[in-house]
């Protein structure tokens, strides 16, 4: 059985190849910055798209809405006023949801799933696959705050998640609400343990990663074959790539679908940079240069490999830095230290390989390091740009609104040419900023970051 770790270790494993790679030369150029502003389009079905400015209008229970005011949320966000309306529906109607990271796509699937639940029925009814612990975990507590004045159980189906058989079997028994990861929940439904017959909503975060056969795809395909006919089916993601969309349009057949265009994808509040460095040794350099010269809140620096992850942090708290790194080679105990050490602002920063790439949503986290440019097998097995991968990391930081900084270190015209790329497929603007004078590095972030906190 794969587990929700494999994911991200083949990713890691890819770059293993990236040093025999032979790398054409390229020049360095910045593209125009699009303007273009976010739209979302509803593909399927021929009726208007309503869309609702209060949470009142959803006609949510009372008990469900005072959850999520409790939690601060005053009004509806863009994706959550035009998809809640259509996902609430009766008779159910599926879903494709793409909408940029951070713009409240949780919300909008646990409320509906929250919406679906019948309390009376102590039996599984609403499922939901994630990629990784860390992010079902995310999504569970979101889950618990918005149900908090409902009776609602819950049960998260990760791995080593509960104590002891017995309590672990009554609790996927009762659980009317299920988060977990599609290794795990697969193994669950086969041996019983989760009951499916009456689940009525099943979803799938961060869909293309959970649809994309080299991934999870085979899992998560075993799970919603096992869900009953008319259980509703509801996709999310920042990112769908052609190839992934196509087959999510026969996964969730007949679906209402929202969908960004490719200059759309890229949140403007996140700026982006990139500084040239001579090799792996002077981006270490770098790296620590720049947490000496800045006050950040919190920030994820993230490398392609475990080890890489492993290696920087020894170095950076060989430099009198406080890092912590989490990769998919630690225990999943160790895994939930980090992450919740990390959330909880006792670490300032953390090192981390894709596992936690995408979902993850840690407000405080206003920067962004690509140590390493992502990358990722094409059709024809070569290693290439990612750009998805790109947008999903850069995207832990500038939630919700808020203004964020994102840098990529290169050093070679490989990570040169992969940035290019990455730079190319989302028509935005990456700026250097040049190495040469560490005073006026150090003022021009200074002002971006004082920029942020004013804004
Ligand atoms: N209506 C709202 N009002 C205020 N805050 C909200 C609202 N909806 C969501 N949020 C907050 O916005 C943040 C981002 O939401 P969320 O994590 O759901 O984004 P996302 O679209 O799933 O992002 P990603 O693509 O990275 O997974 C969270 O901290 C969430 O609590």
């Amino acid at each position: 059985m794969k587990s929700e770790t494999e994911t991200a270790n083949e990713i890691e494993e890819l770059s293993e190849k990236i040093s025999d790679l032979k790398t054409q030369d390229v020049k360095h150029n910045n593209l125009q910055e699009t303007q273009a502003d976010v739209k979302i389009i509803r593909i399927h079905d021929d009726e208007p798209v309503l869309s609702v400015t209060t949470f009142e209008e959803l006609n949510l229970h009372p008990d469900v809405q005072k959850g999520v005011y409790e939690m601060g949320f005053t009004r509806p966000s863009k994706i959550q006023a035009k998809a809640l309306p259509l996902l609430l529906k009766s008779p159910p109607q599926n879903m494709i949801g793409q909408s940029q990271s951070g713009t409240g796509k949780t919300a909008a699937f646990v409320l509906t799933m929250l919406s679906r639940i019948d309390l009376n029925l102590k039996a599984p009814q609403a499922l939901c696959l994630a990629p990784s612990r860390e992010l079902a975990r995310q999504i569970m507590v979101e889950a618990r705050k918005m149900g908090k004045y409902t009776p609602v159980t819950t049960a998260e189906a990760i791995r080593d998640s509960s104590s002891n058989n017995r309590d672990r079997n009554t609790t996927f028994k009762e659980a009317q609400l299920i988060v977990g990861t599609p290794g795990t929940v697969l193994d669950l439904i086969k041996r019983h343990i989760i009951e499916k017959k009456n689940i009525k909503i099943f979803v799938l975060d961060e869909a293309d990663n959970m649809l994309n056969q080299q991934g999870l795809g085979d899992q998560s395909i075993k799970v919603k074959n096992l869900m009953p006919r008319d259980c509703q089916i509801v996709l999310f993601s920042a990112t769908y790539e052609d190839s992934v969309r196509e087959f999510a349009g026969r996964f969730a057949p007949h679906a209402n679908e929202f969908r960004l265009k490719i200059e759309e994808m890229s949140v403007k509040n996140i700026k982006q940079f990139y500084m040239d460095c001579t090799d792996e040794e002077h981006k270490l350099k770098v790296l620590s240069e720049l947490y000496s010269i800045l006050t950040i809140h919190q920030s994820i620096i993230f490398v392609e490999r475990r080890d890489s992850a492993d290696r920087i942090a020894k170095r950076m708290t060989d430099l009198g830095h406080k890092v912590i790194d989490l990769h998919g080679g630690l225990s999943t105990t160790e895994r939930d230290e980090v992450m919740d050490g990390f959330r909880k602002g006792s670490a300032k920063v953390l090192i981390s390989t894709n596992v936690i790439a995408r979902g993850i949503d840690v407000m405080q986290v206003n920067l962004v390091i690509n140590f390493d440019i992502p990358v990722k097998r094409n059709e024809d097995n070569k290693i290439v740009a990612d750009p998805d991968t790109y947008l999903h990391r850069i995207g832990r930081t500038g939630r919700f609104g808020r203004k964020g900084i994102a840098i990529n270190l290169v050093c070679d015209n490989y990570s040169w040419k992969n940035l290019r790329s990455i730079q190319e497929y989302f028509e935005r603007d990456i700026t250097q900023i040049k190495l040469d004078d560490w005073d006026h590095v150090e003022t021009f972030l200074k002002n971006e970051i004082k920029a942020l906190d004013a804004a």
